[in-house]
């Protein structure tokens, strides 16, 4: 069995905000403070439901100072990475930076990153690679364009991209990753998938991952959902089997929506 329960879920649910460019160091401070007090007034149990912030690059410096420096029990992460180590690659950030600066884990292949800055499948693989070489946990993000979904292609479409990144990998590091389903036509539309799409998506990767590294990693993977995620629909696509968590965008910019996702619990037990 997988060594990711936390006695409650057969895997720890991960929320994560991704902050997008989005917010100066300083508004970071005061979003990650702000946030944190929220939820631990209402005693949210961060071992039960990991909470992870994504903010730019330049604000990580900061929010590792706070965190830090109160003991904050949430984690962060950036939003890209470096495929390499170091060198004459203006612009770019190592996974061993980060690895320094504390993250946790780093987001790899954001739709955003394939369709503004050209990222392919065997760039994934890369820049997940270097994120394991140096202690980071990858969020791998897949998912289709709207006309992909239209050809009803987007589950093998969202299962090369899946293949096609974990390329190399050992099944223990497969195991420990944590893959993002993000329908591109969902991301910052107000269109949201439905939690059967969701559910549907998330079961045909963790088969996938089963059928090529066996029951144990599938077993482990984390699978999130995102696509404008809200309070309002967090409950209802976190109910499904085989979603792990949510990897949230605009709604994660908001201290007081963004806990309320955290809190998907409570809208279970007063839906
Ligand atoms: O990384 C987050 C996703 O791109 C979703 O963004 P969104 O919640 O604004 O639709």
């Amino acid at each position: 069995m997988t060594s990711k329960t936390n006695g409650v879920y057969d895997r720890t649910p991960l929320i994560a905000g991704n902050w997008k460019m989005n917010l100066d160091h300083q508004q970071a401070v005061t979003l990650v403070q702000k946030l944190t007090w929220i939820l631990t007034d209402a005693d949210h149990d961060f071992e039960k439901v990991e909470v992870a912030v994504f903010p730019p690059f330049t604000d990580l410096r900061s929010v590792q100072t706070l965190v830090a420096g109160d003991r904050l029990p949430l984690v962060y992460g950036a939003q890209d990475v470096s495929a390499e180590d170091s060198g004459a690659f203006t612009g770019e950030i190592s996974a061993q930076f980060l690895s320094k600066l504390g993250c946790r884990y780093v987001l790899v292949g954001h739709s955003e990153r394939r369709t503004l800055h050209g990222e392919d499948d065997a760039m994934a693989n890369r820049k997940l690679t270097a994120a394991l070489r140096h202690g980071l946990g990858p969020v791998l993000c897949v998912g289709e364009g709207l006309d992909v979904r239209q050809a009803g292609r987007h589950v093998e479409h969202t299962l090369a991209q899946l293949r096609g990144a974990l390329e190399g990998l050992s099944t223990e590091q497969v195991t420990d990753l944590v893959v993002a389903y993000e329908p591109v036509w969902a991301i910052g539309t107000g269109e949201v998938a439905g939690p059967d799409d969701a559910q549907q998506m998330c079961a045909a990767l963790r088969a996938d991952v089963a059928s090529r590294y066996g029951e144990e990693a599938a077993a482990g993977l984390r699978l999130l959902y995102g696509g404008s995620v809200k309070s309002s629909n967090a409950a209802s696509i976190l109910r499904e089997k085989d979603v792990d968590g949510l990897l949230v965008g605009g709604a994660s910019l908001d201290e007081a929506e963004f806990a309320s996702i955290v809190r998907f619990e409570h809208h279970l037990l007063t839906d």
